[in-house]
């Protein structure tokens, strides 16, 4: 199958007063698995509904394989979509399920049961083709709606929230299946999601959108390692953000007064020489740049050291995430688990060691 890309240039939406998208431009590769990811009510569903061509289009250019598909039915755009809730017809059976669409483009009955067996054998789903709906597991049910999509086969493929009725082990073993056919049939596929962990695993690259603002696209590790503001850094992996005021700033180094903390001298660190030049800055920092020590042992210079109380400890096995107030702040410090080593007791004072180096500073704005 061709792969192709697909382009959303300057693209905008308003229900009513309320606009839902503002300027969206993006550029997703032939071939990719994209995710759109972005907090409730952020425009991720209306984005992937207008791609689809459910949305009336309001503003802007959609390109699917350079052409211009703005304005298009949806039935006149090769793109297969799958809902939330599968959507599959409870009355028939999961054959005429994902023979549907066939039918209603006339297919004839050879081809038609050649692509109904091609695709439920894609999904692994050969043996349940009399079965109903009902009588599936909520992964099976969602299988069926992929293999109703795919054996129309769509230039494109869109996912809205694709494993969201599945439980948490299921949907882990699911992303894992959904990634491997979609390397299989290399369609491009553009997914939304809200869960962070889900696009980090699967995508190739994600878009991360607020109130209908595209804030950032790139891989997952870009976007985790150099993230353009506090709300990705927020949104994507676990981010300590503490805002305060620039207080001294002598070469690379930086003294901020943090709000509820008191002084910070953050020494020689690489986010301090490219800060930005603002009065007012966000600290960040990773839950894995921080080390926790007992409050009176001996405190290495090479980190900027905060007195703080231990408010909760969740061992994970290969670390164990503490919550540490310090000030009016609570900070997520991980420590790798080595047996034997002394857990921090809730409610006990404690050190956390920030290494300079892992800092990122930020401009506040608004
Ligand atoms: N048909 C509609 N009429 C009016 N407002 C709408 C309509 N559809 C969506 N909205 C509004 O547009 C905004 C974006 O909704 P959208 O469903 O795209 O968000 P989302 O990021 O997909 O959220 P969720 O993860 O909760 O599905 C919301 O504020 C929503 O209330």
């Amino acid at each position: 199958m061709k792969k192709v890309s697909v382009h959303c240039r300057n693209v905008r939406l308003s229900y009513g007063r309320t606009e839902v998208l503002k300027d969206v431009n993006l550029d997703i590769e032939p071939g990719e698995f994209f995710a759109l990811l972005g907090p409730s009510g952020s425009g991720k569903s209306t984005l992937l509904r207008l791609i689809a061509g459910f949305n009336p289009h309001q503003h802007g250019q959609l390109l699917v394989d350079g052409k211009d598909v703005t304005g298009l039915p949806p039935w006149e755009r090769n793109i297969g979509m799958v809902f939330q809730n599968y959507a599959l017809w409870p009355h028939m059976t999961v054959w005429d399920n994902v023979a549907f669409g066939l039918v209603e483009r006339r297919v004839e009955k050879a081809a038609l049961r050649q692509r109904v067996g091609a695709a439920l054998e894609t999904v692994g789903l050969s043996a349940y083709g009399q079965r109903r709906p009902n009588q599936l597991s909520g992964g099976q049910q969602q299988r069926v709606a992929l293999a109703r999509t795919i054996v129309i086969e769509p230039q494109v493929l869109l996912l809205d929230e694709p494993l969201s009725n599945l439980d948490k082990t299921l949907r882990v073993q699911m992303r894992q299946e959904l990634l491997a056919l979609q390397r299989r049939l290399g369609i491009t596929t553009i997914f939304v999601t809200h869960d962070q962990e889900e696009a980090m695993t699967t995508a190739d690259r994600m878009a991360v959108l607020d109130k209908g603002v595209v804030q950032q696209v790139g891989t997952p590790a870009a976007l985790y390692d150099h993230p353009v503001n506090t709300f990705v850094a927020g949104f994507v992996g676990t981010m300590n953000l503490l805002p305060g005021r620039v207080r001294d700033r002598r070469g690379d180094a930086l003294t901020l007064d943090v709000d509820g903390v008191g002084d910070l001298h953050i020494p020689g660190a690489a986010g301090v020489a490219d800060a930005p030049a603002a009065d007012a800055l966000t600290v960040s920092f990773r839950p894995h740049s921080l080390r926790v020590d007992a409050a009176d042992a001996v405190r290495d210079a090479r980190y900027v050291w905060m007195p703080g109380i231990v408010e909760a400890s969740e061992f994970l096995g290969e670390f164990t995430r503490y919550r540490v107030r310090v000030g009016a702040h609570s900070l997520a410090a991980d420590q790798p688990h080595h047996a034997g080593l002394s857990k921090f007791p809730v409610g006990g004072a404690v050190s956390l060691g920030l290494e300079p180096s892992q800092v990122r500073l930020f401009a506040q704005t608004g």
